[in-house]
């Protein structure tokens, strides 16, 4: 995984069509939350996935933290790739790990003021069991720990770039003004964006999706240059 632009949020099959045709890489449907407040059906996500070209893959966020429960969800949306967004404990993505050894599984990182002994004992106990790490942003006012459309401190992602064994997508509060930046803060293998892509009314803004994807695009360029 390199240079990856994930979008997050799909509500229907008209944005996951506008989001493909900007140039985006892996479409983000948010299922299973604690509220109960999905943007899209199961069904609907479910045909999404099924009709994306093989260079889009459909990922499932989610907060279950339980191995079977994870797989048999997986299984039933025909979907290859989860982001869990839960506190799953290490035995359990062991577990998962095991029973469903092809499936890609991004674990949460969230980011909180002074939280990183924490993230760094999480990116020590998962990084084995899992394929990427996605940072986030914690809303203190909230509780929320996903889509608050609030930047973290990018040095605390940037380190935990240096100190993961896996890649990290970079996710929090990005929108089509400050991923070029975070891009080359950070350095990460991989960036995603929910709120700060929708128009005033939740819906994905298609010159938002196409000025963030171009503006990823060039800075994982110029990142790149600057390594050779
Ligand atoms: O996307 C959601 O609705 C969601 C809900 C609850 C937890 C996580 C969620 N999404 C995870 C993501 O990958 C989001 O894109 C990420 O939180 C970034 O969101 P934003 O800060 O709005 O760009």
């Amino acid at each position: 995984m390199q240079n990856l632009i994930q979008v997050a949020g799909i509500i229907d099959q008209a944005e996951a069509d506008m989001i493909v045709e900007e140039g985006a890489d892996w479409l983000g449907f948010a299922l299973r939350l604690p509220a109960r407040n999905e943007d899209i059906s199961e069904a609907d996500a479910a045909a999404i996935i099924k009709a994306l070209q093989p260079r889009n893959k459909g990922v499932i966020i989610t907060y279950l933290t339980d191995a079977d429960e994870i797989r048999a969800f997986c299984a039933d949306m025909g979907v290859d790739a989860i982001q869990l967004h839960g506190d799953i404990a290490p035995a359990e993505l062991r577990r998962l790990r095991a029973i469903a050894p092809d499936l890609f599984l991004l674990k949460s990182l969230v980011v909180k003021a002074d939280n990183f002994d924490e993230l760094r004992r999480t990116v020590d106990g998962a990084a084995e069991y899992v394929d990427t790490f996605i940072t986030d942003t914690f809303n203190p006012a909230t509780g929320a720990k996903g889509a608050t459309g609030l930047v973290h401190d990018w040095d605390i992602s940037a380190e935990l770039v240096r100190i993961s064994p896996r890649p990290l997508m970079l996710a929090g509060g990005l929108n089509p003004h400050n991923v070029a930046e975070a891009i080359e803060k950070v350095r990460p293998a991989a960036v995603d964006a929910h709120t700060g892509l929708e128009d005033a009314s939740g819906r994905k803004d298609r010159l938002k999706v196409r000025t963030f994807v171009a503006e990823a695009r060039k800075a994982f360029e110029r990142i790149a240059g600057e390594s050779k």
